[in-house]
Protein backbone atom coordinates (compact mmCIF):
# COMPACT_ATOMS: atom_id res chain seq x y z
CA UNK A 1 0.00 0.00 0.00
CA UNK A 2 1.31 3.54 -1.03
CA UNK A 3 2.07 5.94 1.71
CA UNK A 4 0.39 9.32 1.67
CA UNK A 5 2.49 11.97 0.09
CA UNK A 6 2.91 14.47 2.33
CA UNK A 7 5.03 11.86 4.64
CA UNK A 8 7.47 11.16 1.33
CA UNK A 9 10.26 13.44 1.19
CA UNK A 10 12.85 13.26 -1.14
CA UNK A 11 16.69 13.72 -0.34
CA UNK A 12 16.99 16.45 -2.59
CA UNK A 13 14.65 17.88 -0.50
CA UNK A 14 16.32 17.24 2.55
CA UNK A 15 19.36 18.56 1.31
CA UNK A 16 17.75 22.29 0.87
CA UNK A 17 16.97 22.65 4.66
CA UNK A 18 20.57 23.44 5.94
CA UNK A 19 20.68 26.27 7.64
CA UNK A 20 20.65 27.03 11.60
CA UNK A 21 16.68 28.19 11.40
CA UNK A 22 16.12 25.75 8.65
CA UNK A 23 17.39 22.44 9.54
CA UNK A 24 16.47 18.71 8.66
CA UNK A 25 18.63 15.22 8.79
CA UNK A 26 18.05 11.83 8.41
CA UNK A 27 18.46 9.36 10.81
CA UNK A 28 17.71 5.55 9.40
CA UNK A 29 15.57 7.13 6.66
CA UNK A 30 12.84 9.05 9.07
CA UNK A 31 13.50 13.10 8.12
CA UNK A 32 13.91 15.03 10.94
CA UNK A 33 13.23 18.83 11.42
CA UNK A 34 16.17 19.75 14.27
CA UNK A 35 15.08 24.24 13.73
CA UNK A 36 14.29 24.12 17.34
CA UNK A 37 16.53 21.72 18.70
CA UNK A 38 19.36 22.32 17.24
CA UNK A 39 20.70 25.30 19.65
CA UNK A 40 19.46 22.90 22.46
CA UNK A 41 21.62 19.46 21.38
CA UNK A 42 23.59 18.40 24.62
CA UNK A 43 26.29 17.69 22.40
CA UNK A 44 26.34 21.69 20.71
CA UNK A 45 24.63 22.69 17.65
CA UNK A 46 28.06 22.58 15.72
CA UNK A 47 28.63 18.55 16.11
CA UNK A 48 25.36 17.84 14.33
CA UNK A 49 26.20 21.05 11.59
CA UNK A 50 29.71 19.86 11.19
CA UNK A 51 28.48 16.15 10.77
CA UNK A 52 26.05 17.47 8.11
CA UNK A 53 28.49 19.07 6.28
CA UNK A 54 30.68 15.88 5.67
CA UNK A 55 28.09 13.17 4.99
CA UNK A 56 25.13 15.36 3.70
CA UNK A 57 22.06 15.07 5.67
CA UNK A 58 21.77 11.05 6.26
CA UNK A 59 23.91 11.55 9.83
CA UNK A 60 22.33 7.67 10.99
CA UNK A 61 25.67 6.02 11.86
CA UNK A 62 26.73 9.26 14.42
CA UNK A 63 23.18 9.51 15.82
CA UNK A 64 23.17 5.52 16.59
CA UNK A 65 26.27 6.21 18.53
CA UNK A 66 23.85 8.28 21.24
CA UNK A 67 23.37 6.67 24.79
CA UNK A 68 20.72 3.95 24.25
CA UNK A 69 17.96 6.09 25.91
CA UNK A 70 18.49 8.49 23.39
CA UNK A 71 17.82 6.13 20.46
CA UNK A 72 14.94 4.52 22.57
CA UNK A 73 13.40 7.60 22.42
CA UNK A 74 14.04 8.16 18.57
CA UNK A 75 12.92 4.53 17.81
CA UNK A 76 9.55 5.12 19.77
CA UNK A 77 8.73 8.66 18.09
CA UNK A 78 9.39 6.64 14.87
CA UNK A 79 6.69 4.16 15.87
CA UNK A 80 3.87 6.37 16.46
CA UNK A 81 5.10 8.14 13.11
CA UNK A 82 4.59 4.81 11.29
CA UNK A 83 1.25 3.95 13.14
CA UNK A 84 -0.41 7.91 12.49
CA UNK A 85 1.42 8.53 9.56
CA UNK A 86 1.62 12.17 10.69
CA UNK A 87 4.39 14.18 11.61
CA UNK A 88 5.19 13.34 15.29
CA UNK A 89 7.14 16.26 17.61
CA UNK A 90 8.62 14.82 20.40
CA UNK A 91 11.45 15.88 23.30
CA UNK A 92 14.61 14.28 24.38
CA UNK A 93 14.67 14.05 28.43
CA UNK A 94 17.35 16.20 28.00
CA UNK A 95 15.33 19.21 26.64
CA UNK A 96 11.78 17.69 27.65
CA UNK A 97 11.86 21.19 30.20
CA UNK A 98 12.72 23.16 26.87
CA UNK A 99 9.24 23.38 25.42
CA UNK A 100 11.17 25.17 22.84
CA UNK A 101 12.80 22.45 21.57
CA UNK A 102 11.16 19.43 20.00
CA UNK A 103 12.46 17.58 17.77
CA UNK A 104 10.11 16.82 14.45
CA UNK A 105 9.54 13.82 12.49
CA UNK A 106 8.60 15.16 8.89
CA UNK A 107 8.04 12.08 6.94
CA UNK A 108 10.22 9.41 5.41
CA UNK A 109 12.98 9.64 2.72
CA UNK A 110 11.27 8.01 -0.49
CA UNK A 111 11.16 8.99 -4.23
CA UNK A 112 8.51 11.32 -4.18
C1 LIG B 1 17.59 13.68 16.87
C2 LIG B 1 18.38 14.20 17.82
C3 LIG B 1 19.88 14.20 17.74
C4 LIG B 1 20.69 14.21 16.64
C5 LIG B 1 20.27 14.23 15.19
C6 LIG B 1 22.06 14.19 17.12
C7 LIG B 1 23.19 14.18 16.31
C8 LIG B 1 24.48 14.21 16.75
C9 LIG B 1 25.66 14.17 15.90
C10 LIG B 1 25.64 14.07 14.39
C11 LIG B 1 26.74 14.22 16.71
C12 LIG B 1 28.20 14.19 16.26
C13 LIG B 1 28.76 12.80 16.47
C14 LIG B 1 30.17 12.69 15.96
O1 LIG B 1 30.95 13.64 16.13
O2 LIG B 1 30.50 11.64 15.38
C15 LIG B 1 26.28 14.31 18.07
C16 LIG B 1 27.09 14.40 19.20
C17 LIG B 1 26.64 14.43 20.49
N1 LIG B 1 25.33 14.29 20.91
FE1 LIG B 1 23.69 14.27 19.71
N2 LIG B 1 22.05 14.19 18.50
C18 LIG B 1 20.74 14.18 18.91
C19 LIG B 1 20.28 14.13 20.21
C20 LIG B 1 21.09 14.10 21.33
C21 LIG B 1 20.61 13.96 22.70
C22 LIG B 1 19.15 13.82 23.11
C23 LIG B 1 21.70 13.96 23.49
C24 LIG B 1 21.72 13.82 24.99
C25 LIG B 1 22.08 12.68 25.54
C26 LIG B 1 22.87 14.13 22.65
C27 LIG B 1 24.19 14.20 23.09
C28 LIG B 1 25.29 14.33 22.29
C29 LIG B 1 26.65 14.51 22.79
C30 LIG B 1 27.05 14.62 24.25
C31 LIG B 1 27.48 14.58 21.65
C32 LIG B 1 28.96 14.87 21.63
C33 LIG B 1 29.83 13.71 21.65
C34 LIG B 1 31.23 14.22 21.44
O3 LIG B 1 31.66 15.16 22.15
O4 LIG B 1 31.90 13.77 20.51
N3 LIG B 1 22.46 14.18 21.33
N4 LIG B 1 24.91 14.29 18.06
Amino acid sequence: MSRPATTTITLEECDKHASEGDFWVVVETYVLDLSSFLQHHPGRARKIIQKRKELGCDITPNFLNHFGHTVRTFRQACQEFDRTQEPVSFDFQETANNKNAPVVILGKIGSG
